[in-house]
């Protein structure tokens, strides 16, 4: 719905969530699509690790925490320089990598995607032209820390279709939004992003 679209585009501006979760879990189609969506910018964090580290991680071999710190400082600083609203997909595993992020770009939504470990790994078989294989998955489910319950994000099961996963994903940014119009302006943008929202 057009009205939607753009209450949406009002809404989150500003807005940066990061898109987490294991290898292979659908961290960037549903980055790419909700960026898509929402009409903002998408980083993908991907795209910021060196030659070595996808030679490594083609190989099986998880990085450590020493090498993913600059990757993660490149990611942010990318996502700081991105067109607002933004989607950031990268893994984030651990919280200390979260905070990494929320210090570079201030305030963050975390969008953790999981799913049981055998739909990662047919998900992973059937990827094709991708450094990262099935070899990595179970050293990034063993790393993995869920958000706490001090982080904003949400969870969400992946199982659903990808559409219904991004709805939600900007259900949430939005949401989001309008909680944070409620502190800026003591309620004023708000109660007119709800009254259009009403007629949804
Ligand atoms: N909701 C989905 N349903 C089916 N396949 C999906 C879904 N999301 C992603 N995929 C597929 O699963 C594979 C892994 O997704 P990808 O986005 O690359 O994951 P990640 O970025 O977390 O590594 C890709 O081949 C992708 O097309
Ligand atoms: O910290 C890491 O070990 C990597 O960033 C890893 O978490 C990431 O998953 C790989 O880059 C694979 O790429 P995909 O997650 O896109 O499969």
């Amino acid at each position: 719905m057009a009205w939607r679209i753009s209450i949406l585009q009002v809404a989150t501006t500003n807005l940066v969530a990061v898109v987490m979760g294991p290898c292979g879990v659908g961290k960037s189609a549903v980055a790419a699509e909700a960026a898509r969506r929402m009409g903002g910018g998408f980083v993908e964090a991907d795209d910021h690790h060196t030659a070595h580290a996808k030679a490594r991680m083609a190989a099986g071999d998880a990085l450590t925490d020493d090498a993913r710190m600059p990757w993660l400082d490149r990611v942010g600083e990318a996502a700081r320089q991105a067109e607002r609203p933004t989607i950031v997909a990268c893994s984030a595993l651990k919280r200390q990598y979260r905070d990494r992020l929320r210090h570079v770009l201030g305030s963050v939504l975390f969008v953790h995607l999981t799913a049981p470990r055998q739909v990662i790994a047919e998900r992973l078989a059937a990827r094709r032209g991708h450094f990262a294989g099935a070899e990595l998955l179970d050293s990034q489910l063993a790393t993995l820390e869920p958000l706490g319950p001090d982080e904003a994000g949400i969870t969400l099961d992946v199982r659903a279709p990808l559409a219904s996963v991004c709805e939600t994903v900007l259900d949430f940014m939005a949401a989001q939004a309008v909680a944070n119009f409620k502190q800026d302006d003591g309620g004023a943008t708000s109660n007119v992003i709800r009254q259009h929202m009403q007629g949804r």
